[in-house]
C-alpha cells in the first residue's frame, strides 16, 4: 500500500507547472451544624434534604474554582475580542470582509470545490488526494456535530445568528467547525499539496485569520477555537492513519477510475 509519504516522495521531482498532489459534587460542608441541607423542618424530628439546586458549594474544588475562572475570562475576553460582532461594533465596517472570510472556511464550498476536483481529476494521485480530502472534510463534520450535540454549549450572546447554511448543532459553539476544519486542509495541504512557500505560509496564514475571525464576529468565545484548532490538527493524523489508497479502498477508486 503506498503511504502519503511515500507518494510524495515519488512525485516531488516532476518540474510541471500543474497543480501536484502529494498522495481526533456537590460537596457539602460535612458537620457543620447549621448547613442548609441538614436544618430540620419544624414540627419534624428527622433532617428534611433540600433539593439540589438550593444547595451551595461551600467547599468547592481547586479545579473547580480554576475552570471557573478560566471560562469567565473566556467569555470576558471574548465579548471584548468580538469587534466585528455586529454593525455598530468598534470595528463594525470590518464586519463584511469577516464573512467573506468565513464563508472561505466553509464547509459548503469545501465539500463541492473537492468533489468537482474529484469528478475533473485525470491522475491518480490527484484522485487519491483529492478523495481522501473528501473523507476527511466528511469526517471533521460529523465529529464538530457530535461534539456540539454532547457539550451544547450556547453561542455567545452578543453573535447574530445570520451565518450562510447551518444546521441544527450549529446553535451551539463549542467546538468552532471552522477553526477544526482550517487546522484540519492547512495541515492537509501542507502535506499533499507541492507548494512554494509563499503559498504555504499563505495557506497557515489563511487558517489562523479564519480562526480569529470566529471570535471577533462573535460566533465564537476563544476556547472553542483553540478547543477547534486542537481537534482539526489531531483529525488529521487519524486521517493520514485511515489513508485510502487504491489497494485499501479498490472499490472506491473503480468509481473515480475514468
Ligand atoms: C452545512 C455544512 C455542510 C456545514 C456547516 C458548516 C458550519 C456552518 C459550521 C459551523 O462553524 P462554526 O462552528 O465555526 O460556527
Amino acid at each position: 500500500m503506498p503511504s502519503p509519504r511515500s507518494s510524495r516522495e515519488r512525485r516531488t521531482g516532476s518540474g510541471s507547472s500543474r497543480l501536484e498532489f502529494l498522495s481526533l459534587v456537590s460537596q457539602r460542608s460535612p458537620g457543620a451544624p447549621d448547613s442548609p441541607s441538614r436544618r430540620k423542618e419544624p414540627g419534624s424530628s428527622a433532617a428534611a434534604p433540600l433539593p439540589e439546586e438550593d444547595c451551595m458549594k461551600l467547599n468547592p474544588s481547586f479545579l473547580g474554582i480554576a475552570l471557573s475562572s478560566l471560562l469567565a475570562i473566556d467569555l470576558w475576553a471574548s465579548k471584548r475580542l468580538g469587534v466585528c460582532a455586529g454593525e455598530g461594533s468598534a470595528w463594525g465596517s470590518a464586519r463584511p470582509l469577516m464573512k467573506v472570510i468565513e464563508i472561505s472556511g466553509h464547509g459548503v464550498p469545501w465539500l463541492l470545490g473537492t468533489f468537482y476536483g474529484l469528478c475533473q481529476s485525470d491522475s491518480s494521485a490527484a484522485r487519491e488526494v483529492l478523495l481522501n480530502l473528501l473523507f476527511a472534510l466528511l469526517l471533521d463534520l460529523v465529529l464538530v456535530a457530535v461534539v456540539k450535540g454532547l457539550v451544547k454549549r450556547p453561542r455567545p450572546t452578543h453573535n447574530k445568528m445570520d451565518m450562510f447554511v447551518t444546521i441544527s448543532v450549529d446553535k451551539y459553539s463549542f467546538p468552532s467547525g471552522h477553526a477544526t476544519r482550517a487546522a484540519l486542509v492547512c495541515r492537509f495541504i501542507l502535506r499533499h499539496l507541492v507548494l512554494a512557500v509563499p503559498l504555504r505560509v499563505l495557506v497557515v496564514l489563511w487558517a489562523l485569520i479564519v480562526s480569529i475571525s470566529r471570535v471577533m464576529l462573535g460566533r465564537h468565545n476563544m476556547t472553542d477555537v483553540l478547543f477547534g484548532l486542537l481537534l482539526g490538527y489531531a483529525l488529521y493524523s487519524v486521517v493520514e492513519h485511515c489513508w485510502l489508497s487504491p489497494l485499501s479502498a479498490p472499490a472506491l477508486f473503480a468509481l473515480w477510475s475514468h
